[in-house]
């Protein structure tokens, strides 16, 4: 039987074209199914196509679809769509081929980059290649590939002069939009420092399959084992209808073989994946839990669980979109919820402390302690609880004397013993009311599930995991069968440059997470455009980033898939100003098109959102526990960089204060803000 590979672009393809076309397009499938000679498909050669492989089928009185018929084995190939003469146009000078070392597929145009960037002369280029590999000058770090490492790297051979022709970063960018994309990616690699090795690991996420290789650039049986970055085989009726639906999004069918590999990696311990904002961490996860829960027993179940309420919402609603059914396996929450359930469960009756109860609390405490605690900065005090003492669930004297503070400032054992008298008395001040902080109950759940009051989850899976204290990360280890020796017990994803609540990183293998060998980093952005990107990169420039399990996060090779307009950063002398540049901003975005459900504020400032309203623009809030309703419920956005975490816009305006850059936890907060803008970014300082 014939396979039909369809390419990721017809899916804006086919929001274009009239229904009619969809309904042939899901015919000419079928017939494929069914008896794939060509005679009866009525495929026919394009005259004049530069690659003998190209065929065309019809599908309407105008509309032709674009197919590549293979010269060995039986899988063809369905690229294009789109009116008759277009179509022709679009696959006159391309080439499809199967790439002999990456076994993907590749579509490339000599023509069009000769047109765009020069291509020396074969002749010089191997004279270049035989110097550099003889090592004499490295100018560039490209120069380091001879023609068989650059093959290996995924270029096609027929773009190999153009590559060694680069000699700049400028000129590599510029080749680069015409390049196969992992082909770019594992050259942007190479570009950033990394050995080809290296690249191809880091780049495409090779795990531990080799790819399997075709017999010829014109064999495709292959390709749906290959990390193909936009090839989706359609499985049957209900895909093939899910795909000509309208509201079909990339990321539900097509995951970068990377994110394919970290959601189908079957491991027996603990694994992490990590990766800046916008690579993919949640869509690798979501799907995981899908994979998952299709193979798990009906009695067995699967945890997802996030720091935020609101990223759980909205994952929730993401999953019954990805999988109807499976998602009824997937018991979604948060941290603070799910700990709460499982202490009532327990027999926990108390109350969670609001701040109030906390603030009375710790004024009683202070004063009746006046003299030691005038011993220190009671802002000190009340940090190192919220921040030490609390989320790492200590309750001695010991494990304090012990406990290891990173980030936080030095003191010594002597003011350790005084400041444990302080935190003692708070613990016992709060027990007396039966008060516990969101800390408190998450030690609670943590001892319930280890003294087996609470059923242990087949698969546990972690979104935001740093914001997770030692105590949540020993509470999502007991919920997890790590003990048990079962595969795939627990998936953790976060990412350091995103902490916005717990302020010290915790490595996992404190809470006997261990990780290693079993950690992979996501590189490419999905969300943001480059330039964006590397704007808020920037924000964080000289800040130690963590990767989640004590050591540093590496960016090297990050890239974003499309590039788009620099951040606009203007400065604004008052509120008012800031609203009055809001405004005019905002009206210019909806002239272009924009939604105003597409614009988000943030954080809220008082001024600006009356600037918007009294121009008679409307605005939303975005409010905790609730899910963005979408384009259901115009209005701009506005929430603080706390809300808007885990949600994303087409622009994003960030109002930045100056002395923001003096506080690490406000650069952080502004990574997350200005990281939320797929296409255009406003900056507003004042
Ligand atoms: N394979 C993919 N194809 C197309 N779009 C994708 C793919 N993977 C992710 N995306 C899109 O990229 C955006 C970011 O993805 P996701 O939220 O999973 O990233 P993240 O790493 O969890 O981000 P953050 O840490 O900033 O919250 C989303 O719009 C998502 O739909």
């Amino acid at each position: 039987m014939a396979q039909l590979m369809w390419r990721r672009e017809l899916l804006t393809q086919l929001t274009k074209v009239p229904a009619k076309v969809k309904k042939k397009l899901a015919e000419l499938h079928r017939k494929f199914e069914e008896d794939s000679t060509q005679a009866s498909l009525h495929l026919k050669p394009v005259q004049g196509a530069r690659d003998p492989k190209v065929r065309s089928a019809r599908v309407g009185d105008d509309y032709r679809a674009i197919i590549i018929a293979p010269e060995q084995g039986d899988t063809y190939l369905l690229v294009h769509v789109d009116h008759h003469d277009e179509a022709y146009q679009w696959c006159q000078s391309k080439q499809f081929e199967a790439h002999g070392a990456l076994g993907t597929l590749q579509i490339f145009d000599v023509e069009e980059i000769a047109r765009a960037v020069a291509i020396p002369e074969e002749s010089s280029a191997a004279a270049s290649a035989a110097v550099d590999t003889e090592g004499f000058s490295a100018a560039y770090p490209l120069d380091s590939l001879d023609d068989e490492a650059l093959f290996t790297a995924g270029i096609p051979k027929a773009l190999i002069p153009a590559v060694r022709a680069v000699r700049t970063d400028d000129a590599f960018e510029q080749l680069a939009e015409y390049l196969p994309p992992e082909a770019a990616q594992v050259l942007y690699g190479v570009v950033a420092g990394m050995s080809l090795d290296q690249a191809l690991e880091e780049m495409l996420g090779a795990l531990e399959t080799a790819p399997v290789k075709p017999a010829g650039p014109g064999d495709f049986s292959h390709l749906a084992q290959a990390a193909n970055l936009d090839l989706v085989l359609v499985a049957g009726e209900e895909h093939l209808k899910e795909i000509l639906s309208e509201d079909i999004e990339a990321w539900r069918i097509f995951l970068h073989p990377y994110q394919r590999k970290l959601v189908q990696w079957d491991v027996k311990g603990p694994m992490k994946i990590h990766g800046a904002a916008g690579t993919g961490k949640t869509v690798a996860l979501m799907h995981r839990a899908v994979w998952l829960a299709k193979q798990t027993a009906d009695q067995d179940r699967v945890l997802l669980t996030t720091y935020t309420t609101n990223l759980s919402v909205t994952i929730k609603a993401l999953l019954e979109r990805l999988a109807p059914k499976a998602h009824q396996g997937i018991e979604v929450t948060n941290l603070h919820q799910l700990a709460r359930t499982i202490a009532l469960r327990c027999g926990w009756r108390g109350k969670v402390a609001e701040d109030a109860d906390l603030e009375a609390l710790w004024e009683q405490v202070l004063s009746q302690e006046s003299d030691l605690a005038a011993e220190f900065n009671q802002d000190f005090i009340r940090s190192e609880f919220a921040e030490i003492v609390d989320p790492m669930g200590i309750d001695s004297e010991d494990a304090y004397l012990t406990t290891v503070r990173s980030g936080r400032p030095r003191i010594g054992r002597a003011q350790r013993k005084l400041l444990w008298r302080l935190f003692a008395r708070m613990q016992r001040e709060q027990a007396k009311r039966n008060l516990l902080t969101f800390e408190g109950v998450v030690h609670q759940a943590r001892l319930a599930v280890e003294q087996g009051q609470f059923p242990r989850y087949r698969h546990v899976l972690v979104d935001e995991l740093q914001d997770f204290g030692l105590e949540a990360l020993r509470l999502i280890r007991a919920l997890s069968p790590i003990d048990e020796g079962l595969a795939n017990p627990l998936c953790v994803v976060g990412d350091g440059h995103q902490r916005l609540y717990n302020r010290t990183p915790v490595p996992v293998g404190r809470a006997g997470i261990e990780v290693r060998g079993r950690s992979r980093r996501l590189k490419i952005n999905y969300r943001t455009s480059e330039q964006i990107r590397r704007w808020a990169q920037g924000l964080l420039a000289g800040v130690e980033v963590d990767d989640l399990d004590g050591g540093s996060a590496d960016t090297t090779g990050d890239r974003s898939v499309f590039r788009g307009p620099d951040p606009q950063v203007l400065t604004v002398d008052s509120p008012a100003a800031a609203g009055g540049a809001v405004v005019d901003w905002v009206r210019h975005l909806l002239d272009c098109g924009f939604g105003t459900h597409e614009i988000c504020i943030t954080p809220t400032e008082g001024a600006v959102i009356n600037a918007l309203e009294t121009a008679g623009i409307p605005t939303l809030e975005l409010l905790p526990r609730q899910r963005d309703p979408g384009q259901d419920e115009p209005g701009v956005r506005y929430g603080t960089k706390k809300r808007i975490k885990g949600l994303e816009f087409r622009a994003v305006v960030l109002l930045y204060r100056d002395t923001d850059a003096e506080d690490a936890r406000e650069r952080f907060a502004n990574y997350v803000a200005a990281t939320r803008a797929r296409e255009l970014l406003l900056v507003l300082r004042t």
